[in-house]
């Protein structure tokens, strides 16, 4: 207990004085997290981050565009957090403790369609409290998407609610006004939030990292609540007319769609082995795609070009943008995300914008 000023020796091994730093980015659908980790990674200098992406669909997109971080990548298995939450969290964080190398720092990223509470009831909640050092949530809000009426969505409030830091993000598509009334919501919602203007995800990393700001003794009695529920799931009441019954079709065994916590969103993934051609794919863009997609994003393969492109939707706006392919086999992949999205009528769009 009083050994803080002791002089350091090279006989006592270097004993962390408490857990491993853990910031969690959240923020709703597009809103620019896997932008801000890239930035993270970018300008982190020495310091050795371990990385946890949960992305809301089958496929790893996000994984494949951040910037490469050597090993001390790690990716969490997809699917809905509620899902992988339990084991597939505990057991990543398990397997980033337990390497040889050294690591300073732990990021995750949440699906956009995540209520933070149950990953950090998570670590506050089993042997992963003594380990680590939840540091911060992070929120991000689309500054241009984002109103009062949240997307509908609890998670997109909740995000809000047990954020320590929302960063305003897109501020370069709104203008001042826009931003003021953001930030007197977020003041409303979440008293003494701390906000941050952000454009790309560019912020000073002093201000997000190792700030300690999550109030941990707040979530102690929900932590207690947490073991006698089990993990149930928080079935909130939703008044809306979702339908999480017919999408059972699915490929797979992830049943997204039959969790009230994605507040009705699902996930389409589509993957083929041939490349589109690039002016069936606009039309597709332009003129039949759904309205109800409100997220996309892929990696794209088209006939008549040698690189890459890749797809970014977010609410109105798309981005195409060409780099160089990092595998030599080439491939098709894409994620739809909305709300009553017809998975037939998709796949059979995108199956006619293949060559
Ligand atoms: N104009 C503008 N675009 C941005 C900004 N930040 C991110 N974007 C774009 O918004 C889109 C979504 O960004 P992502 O970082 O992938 O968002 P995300 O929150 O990880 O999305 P999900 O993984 O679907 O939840 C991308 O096309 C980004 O380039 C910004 O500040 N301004």
């Amino acid at each position: 207990m009083t050994q803080l000023t002791a002089p350091k020796s090279d006989i006592i091994p270097d004993i962390p004085k408490r857990g491993m730093p853990v910031t969690i980015i959240t923020g709703f659908l597009g809103s620019g997290k896997t932008t801000l980790l890239n930035q993270i990674l970018q300008n982190k200098e020495d310091l050795k981050v371990a990385v946890l992406v949960n992305e809301f669909g089958d496929i790893n997109i996000d994984s494949q565009l951040l910037i490469s971080t050597d090993d001390d990548m790690m990716e969490l298995s997809n699917g809905c957090i509620c899902c992988t939450i339990n084991d597939g969290l505990v057991d990543a964080v398990y397997r980033i403790l337990e390497r040889d190398e050294r690591i300073d720092y732990m990021v995750i990223e949440t699906t956009g369609v995540a209520d933070p509470l149950p990953i950090v009831l998570t670590f506050l909640g089993t042997e992963l409290r003594d380990l680590t050092n939840i540091d911060s949530i992070l929120t991000l809000v689309d500054a241009e998407a984002f109103n009062s009426e949240h997307f509908q969505s609890e998670a997109a409030l909740k995000q809000i609610n047990y954020g320590d830091i929302i960063l305003l993000n897109k501020t370069d598509l709104v203008g001042e006004e826009k931003l003021v009334e953001l930030e007197s919501f977020v003041k409303e919602t979440k008293a003494g939030a701390k906000i941050l203007r952000t454009c790309h995800g560019k912020v000073a990393l002093p201000l997000i990292l190792d700030v300690d700001l999550t109030p941990k003794e707040e979530y102690s009695s929900l932590i207690e609540e947490d073991s006698h529920e089990h993990h149930h799931h928080d079935h909130h009441d939703h008044h809306e007319h979702h339908d999480h019954h017919d999408h059972h079709d699915h490929h797979d065994h992830h049943h997204h769609s039959n969790h009230l916590e994605n507040d009705g969103f699902i996930s389409i993934s589509f993957q083929s082995d041939k490349p589109f051609d690039v002016h069936k794919f606009e039309t597709f863009l332009n003129e039949e795609m759904p309205e109800n997609v409100f997220r996309a994003k892929g990696i794209l393969w088209f006939s008549d070009s040698e690189l890459r492109h890749i797809f970014q939707l977010s609410g109105p706006r798309y981005q195409l943008n060409a780099d160089e392919w990092s595998t030599t086999n080439r491939q098709n992949q894409l994620v739809f995300i909305g709300r009553n999205l017809d998975k037939n009528e998709i796949y059979s769009q995108l199956n006619n914008c293949l060559l």
